[in-house]
Protein backbone atom coordinates (compact mmCIF):
# COMPACT_ATOMS: atom_id res chain seq x y z
CA UNK A 1 0.00 0.00 0.00
CA UNK A 2 2.46 2.30 0.83
CA UNK A 3 4.57 1.81 -1.64
CA UNK A 4 1.60 2.63 -4.52
CA UNK A 5 0.98 5.98 -2.98
CA UNK A 6 4.42 7.10 -2.59
CA UNK A 7 4.75 5.49 -6.28
CA UNK A 8 2.00 7.85 -7.25
CA UNK A 9 2.94 10.96 -5.66
CA UNK A 10 6.25 10.53 -7.03
CA UNK A 11 4.70 10.13 -10.33
CA UNK A 12 2.14 13.26 -9.36
CA UNK A 13 5.28 15.39 -8.46
CA UNK A 14 6.97 14.79 -11.54
CA UNK A 15 3.92 15.48 -13.69
CA UNK A 16 4.05 19.26 -12.37
CA UNK A 17 7.63 19.52 -13.93
CA UNK A 18 7.70 17.82 -17.09
CA UNK A 19 4.55 18.09 -18.20
CA UNK A 20 3.02 21.93 -17.51
CA UNK A 21 3.72 23.30 -20.51
CA UNK A 22 1.53 20.51 -22.78
CA UNK A 23 -1.40 20.62 -20.21
CA UNK A 24 -1.35 24.59 -21.06
CA UNK A 25 -1.46 24.08 -24.51
CA UNK A 26 -4.35 21.78 -24.18
CA UNK A 27 -6.33 23.53 -22.01
CA UNK A 28 -6.06 26.74 -24.49
CA UNK A 29 -7.37 24.71 -27.36
CA UNK A 30 -9.79 23.75 -25.39
CA UNK A 31 -11.19 27.34 -23.96
CA UNK A 32 -10.48 28.52 -27.99
CA UNK A 33 -13.17 25.94 -29.30
CA UNK A 34 -15.67 26.49 -26.59
CA UNK A 35 -15.41 29.88 -26.83
CA UNK A 36 -15.98 29.88 -30.82
CA UNK A 37 -19.08 27.34 -30.01
CA UNK A 38 -17.07 24.60 -30.29
CA UNK A 39 -17.25 21.19 -28.79
CA UNK A 40 -15.39 18.93 -26.95
CA UNK A 41 -15.38 15.07 -27.64
CA UNK A 42 -14.06 12.37 -25.42
CA UNK A 43 -12.86 8.58 -25.68
CA UNK A 44 -11.02 5.94 -24.06
CA UNK A 45 -11.29 2.42 -22.76
CA UNK A 46 -12.00 0.94 -19.04
CA UNK A 47 -10.71 2.85 -16.60
CA UNK A 48 -9.79 5.49 -19.54
CA UNK A 49 -13.77 5.66 -20.23
CA UNK A 50 -14.89 6.04 -16.42
CA UNK A 51 -12.34 9.61 -17.05
CA UNK A 52 -14.54 10.37 -20.23
CA UNK A 53 -17.70 10.34 -18.49
CA UNK A 54 -16.38 11.93 -15.84
CA UNK A 55 -14.53 14.82 -17.39
CA UNK A 56 -17.52 15.67 -19.86
CA UNK A 57 -20.17 15.76 -16.71
CA UNK A 58 -17.57 18.56 -15.27
CA UNK A 59 -17.14 20.50 -18.50
CA UNK A 60 -21.17 19.75 -19.10
CA UNK A 61 -22.16 20.75 -15.40
CA UNK A 62 -19.77 22.26 -13.00
CA UNK A 63 -16.07 21.20 -11.16
CA UNK A 64 -16.52 23.27 -8.69
CA UNK A 65 -19.76 24.86 -6.87
CA UNK A 66 -18.16 27.99 -5.94
CA UNK A 67 -18.00 29.37 -9.71
CA UNK A 68 -21.01 30.15 -11.67
CA UNK A 69 -20.68 29.32 -15.45
CA UNK A 70 -22.56 28.39 -18.31
CA UNK A 71 -22.28 24.46 -19.28
CA UNK A 72 -19.61 24.14 -21.54
CA UNK A 73 -20.18 21.47 -24.79
CA UNK A 74 -18.55 18.30 -24.03
CA UNK A 75 -19.74 14.41 -24.74
CA UNK A 76 -18.27 11.23 -23.80
CA UNK A 77 -18.22 8.93 -26.33
CA UNK A 78 -18.55 5.55 -24.15
CA UNK A 79 -21.80 6.03 -22.65
CA UNK A 80 -24.28 5.38 -25.52
CA UNK A 81 -24.59 1.38 -25.15
CA UNK A 82 -27.31 0.73 -27.75
CA UNK A 83 -24.98 3.04 -29.93
CA UNK A 84 -21.60 1.03 -29.07
CA UNK A 85 -23.44 -2.34 -29.14
CA UNK A 86 -24.76 -1.77 -32.19
CA UNK A 87 -21.91 -0.28 -34.48
CA UNK A 88 -19.56 -2.90 -32.33
CA UNK A 89 -21.30 -5.88 -33.46
CA UNK A 90 -21.77 -5.16 -37.00
CA UNK A 91 -18.61 -3.33 -38.01
CA UNK A 92 -16.10 -4.44 -34.88
CA UNK A 93 -15.29 -2.67 -31.40
CA UNK A 94 -12.40 -0.53 -33.15
CA UNK A 95 -14.53 1.60 -35.10
CA UNK A 96 -16.97 2.90 -32.27
CA UNK A 97 -15.58 5.85 -31.62
CA UNK A 98 -14.11 6.78 -35.22
CA UNK A 99 -17.98 6.38 -35.80
CA UNK A 100 -18.88 8.91 -33.60
CA UNK A 101 -16.36 11.15 -34.47
CA UNK A 102 -17.50 11.43 -37.76
CA UNK A 103 -21.19 12.06 -37.55
CA UNK A 104 -20.78 14.19 -34.54
CA UNK A 105 -16.97 16.43 -35.05
CA UNK A 106 -17.16 19.18 -36.83
CA UNK A 107 -14.37 21.77 -37.62
CA UNK A 108 -13.21 23.34 -34.54
CA UNK A 109 -13.94 21.10 -32.09
CA UNK A 110 -11.41 18.68 -29.78
CA UNK A 111 -11.40 15.53 -29.49
CA UNK A 112 -9.87 13.80 -26.36
CA UNK A 113 -8.14 10.46 -26.64
CA UNK A 114 -7.39 9.15 -23.25
CA UNK A 115 -4.88 5.97 -23.32
CA UNK A 116 -2.32 4.33 -21.04
CA UNK A 117 -0.26 2.72 -24.03
CA UNK A 118 -1.45 5.25 -26.33
CA UNK A 119 -2.12 2.15 -28.36
CA UNK A 120 -5.75 1.64 -28.39
CA UNK A 121 -6.96 0.77 -31.65
CA UNK A 122 -10.39 2.44 -31.21
CA UNK A 123 -8.81 5.78 -29.71
CA UNK A 124 -6.27 5.67 -32.94
CA UNK A 125 -8.97 5.24 -35.71
CA UNK A 126 -11.02 8.01 -33.97
CA UNK A 127 -7.87 10.56 -33.91
CA UNK A 128 -6.85 9.87 -38.19
CA UNK A 129 -10.87 10.83 -38.34
CA UNK A 130 -10.63 13.76 -36.21
CA UNK A 131 -7.59 15.10 -38.05
CA UNK A 132 -9.07 14.43 -41.44
CA UNK A 133 -12.74 16.48 -40.43
CA UNK A 134 -10.35 18.93 -39.26
CA UNK A 135 -11.03 18.83 -35.39
CA UNK A 136 -8.22 19.70 -32.64
CA UNK A 137 -6.50 16.29 -30.40
CA UNK A 138 -5.68 16.36 -27.25
CA UNK A 139 -3.88 12.51 -25.95
CA UNK A 140 -3.53 11.55 -22.89
CA UNK A 141 -1.52 8.43 -22.39
CA UNK A 142 1.39 6.86 -20.57
CA UNK A 143 5.35 7.70 -20.94
CA UNK A 144 6.05 6.53 -24.24
CA UNK A 145 3.10 7.90 -25.69
CA UNK A 146 2.23 4.85 -28.73
CA UNK A 147 0.59 5.84 -31.72
CA UNK A 148 -1.06 8.81 -30.49
CA UNK A 149 2.32 10.93 -29.75
CA UNK A 150 2.01 11.39 -33.60
CA UNK A 151 -1.39 11.91 -34.19
CA UNK A 152 -2.24 14.43 -31.22
CA UNK A 153 -2.09 17.96 -31.24
CA UNK A 154 -1.02 17.89 -28.16
CA UNK A 155 0.13 14.49 -25.93
CA UNK A 156 0.56 14.81 -22.13
CA UNK A 157 2.51 12.05 -21.48
CA UNK A 158 2.70 11.01 -17.70
CA UNK A 159 5.93 9.90 -17.06
CA UNK A 160 5.38 6.50 -16.20
CA UNK A 161 4.74 3.08 -17.42
CA UNK A 162 2.30 2.02 -14.51
CA UNK A 163 -0.98 1.98 -15.79
CA UNK A 164 -2.50 2.92 -12.08
CA UNK A 165 -0.20 5.80 -12.05
CA UNK A 166 -0.47 6.99 -14.78
CA UNK A 167 -4.55 6.73 -14.75
CA UNK A 168 -4.45 8.55 -10.94
CA UNK A 169 -2.39 11.58 -12.91
CA UNK A 170 -5.04 11.32 -15.99
CA UNK A 171 -8.27 12.52 -13.63
CA UNK A 172 -5.61 14.90 -11.64
CA UNK A 173 -4.90 16.25 -15.43
CA UNK A 174 -8.91 16.01 -16.00
CA UNK A 175 -9.25 18.54 -13.56
CA UNK A 176 -6.83 20.43 -14.34
CA UNK A 177 -8.31 21.26 -17.53
CA UNK A 178 -11.59 22.03 -16.42
CA UNK A 179 -10.35 24.36 -14.07
CA UNK A 180 -7.73 26.38 -16.31
CA UNK A 181 -10.96 26.63 -18.99
CA UNK A 182 -13.02 28.15 -15.50
CA UNK A 183 -10.47 30.80 -15.27
CA UNK A 184 -10.01 31.45 -18.06
CA UNK A 185 -14.10 32.27 -18.38
CA UNK A 186 -13.16 34.58 -15.58
CA UNK A 187 -10.88 36.65 -17.38
CA UNK A 188 -12.79 36.31 -20.47
CA UNK A 189 -16.21 37.35 -18.80
CA UNK A 190 -16.96 40.23 -21.38
CA UNK A 191 -16.55 37.69 -24.18
CA UNK A 192 -18.90 35.49 -22.54
CA UNK A 193 -21.61 37.79 -21.82
CA UNK A 194 -21.51 39.07 -25.39
CA UNK A 195 -21.87 35.40 -26.41
CA UNK A 196 -25.07 35.58 -24.58
CA UNK A 197 -23.90 32.91 -21.58
CA UNK A 198 -25.75 33.52 -18.40
CA UNK A 199 -24.03 32.58 -15.01
CA UNK A 200 -25.53 30.96 -12.08
CA UNK A 201 -27.09 27.42 -11.60
CA UNK A 202 -30.40 28.54 -10.58
CA UNK A 203 -29.22 27.99 -6.51
O1 LIG B 1 -8.51 0.64 -15.46
C1 LIG B 1 -7.87 -0.27 -15.94
C2 LIG B 1 -6.58 -0.68 -15.37
O2 LIG B 1 -6.29 0.11 -14.21
C3 LIG B 1 -8.36 -1.01 -17.16
O3 LIG B 1 -9.78 -1.01 -17.17
C4 LIG B 1 -7.82 -0.38 -18.45
O4 LIG B 1 -8.39 0.91 -18.59
C5 LIG B 1 -8.18 -1.22 -19.68
O5 LIG B 1 -7.40 -2.39 -19.63
C6 LIG B 1 -7.97 -0.51 -21.02
O6 LIG B 1 -8.45 -1.33 -22.06
C7 LIG B 1 -6.52 -0.12 -21.30
O7 LIG B 1 -6.47 0.65 -22.50
P1 LIG B 1 -5.37 1.78 -22.77
O8 LIG B 1 -5.26 2.61 -21.52
O9 LIG B 1 -4.08 1.10 -23.11
O10 LIG B 1 -5.90 2.55 -23.94
ZN1 LIG C 1 -7.91 1.47 -13.35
Amino acid sequence: MRQHVLGSIDVKQRLLVECEREIQQAAGLLSQALRSGGKVLLCGNGGSAADCQHLAAEFVSALSHDFERPGLAAIALTTDTSLITAHANDFGFSHIFERQVQALGRPGDVLIGISTSGESENVVRAFRCARLQGLRTVALTGSGGGRLLALGDVCVRVPSTNVQHVQECHITIAHLLCMLVESGLVVAQPVAAAAGWGVGHGK
